[in-house]
């Protein structure tokens, strides 16, 4: 069985990812595999710094993150240039992970975290048995989201903005996590779900 983790930004799916890793699930992070298509050498960060220019890249060559953050969190149009070049990527190898554990390891949940897994459109919601949302309100979130990451409230709403609203995403979630609370309590919610899917 496999499931579709995501939420907003700092909404806990680190948090609750690293639950259900405990329990024995097999995991794929979106955000990880993001940064290893941006590593040196490989071909979709070429592509990248070609349309943004040398300005997103260190002096050794490495994505400077910070920058092209600037430019795409303020940037609807950037975001949209840079999301069709890393996303088919990203896709591409989500798939390819996903269908390779589910074939070695069939009694196994795959959970894949991907922050963007809505706003990416059907493509993700067809391919996963059931979609995980992990919620807290969205002043919790922006407050957990500048405490977390030492950024303003203004680059916080910018994060934010870039992203579909999380009482969007509830609305359309299989399951939901609430995780406004504290840890004892999303860990009994996912107790709940590990049961109710019987996987152990
Ligand atoms: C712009 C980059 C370099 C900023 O790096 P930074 O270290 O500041 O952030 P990080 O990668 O840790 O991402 C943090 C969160 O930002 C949000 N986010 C990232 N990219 C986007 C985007 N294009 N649109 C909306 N939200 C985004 C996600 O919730 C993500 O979990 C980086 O986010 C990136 O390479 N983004 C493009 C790839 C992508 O779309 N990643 C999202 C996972 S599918
Ligand atoms: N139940 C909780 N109570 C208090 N703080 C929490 C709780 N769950 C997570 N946090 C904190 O909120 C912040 C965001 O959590 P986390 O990093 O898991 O979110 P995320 O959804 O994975 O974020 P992103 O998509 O931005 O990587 C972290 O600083 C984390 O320590």
């Amino acid at each position: 069985m496999n499931i579709g983790l995501t939420g907003g930004i700092a909404t806990g799916k680190s948090t609750v990812s690293s639950l259900l890793v405990a329990r024995g699930a097999l995991l794929i992070d979106a955000d990880q595999i993001a940064r290893e298509i941006m590593l040196p050498g490989h071909p979709i960060l070429s592509q990248v710094a070609e349309h943004f220019g040398q300005a997103i890249l260190q002096e050794d060559g490495s994505l400077n993150r910070k920058a092209l953050g600037n430019i795409i969190f303020t940037n609807p149009e950037e975001r949209k240039v840079l999301e069709s070049i890393t996303h088919p990527a990203i896709r591409r190898i989500i798939r390819e992970r996903m269908v390779d554990y589910e074939a070695q390891y069939p009694n196994k949940l795959v959970v894949a975290d991907i922050p963007l897994l809505y706003e990416s459109g059907s493509a993700y919601e067809d391919f996963f048995d059931e979609i995980m949302v992990v919620y807290i309100p969205r002043e919790l979130q922006l407050e957990r989201l500048m405490k977390r990451d030492g950024i303003n409230e203004e680059q916080a709403e910018n994060r934010l903005r870039a992203q579909q609203d999380i009482e969007w995403k509830k609305e359309r979630a299989d399951i939901v996590i609430d995780n406004r609370f504290g840890p004892e309590e999303t860990e009994q919610q996912i107790e709940q779900f590990w049961r109710r899917k019987g996987l152990g």
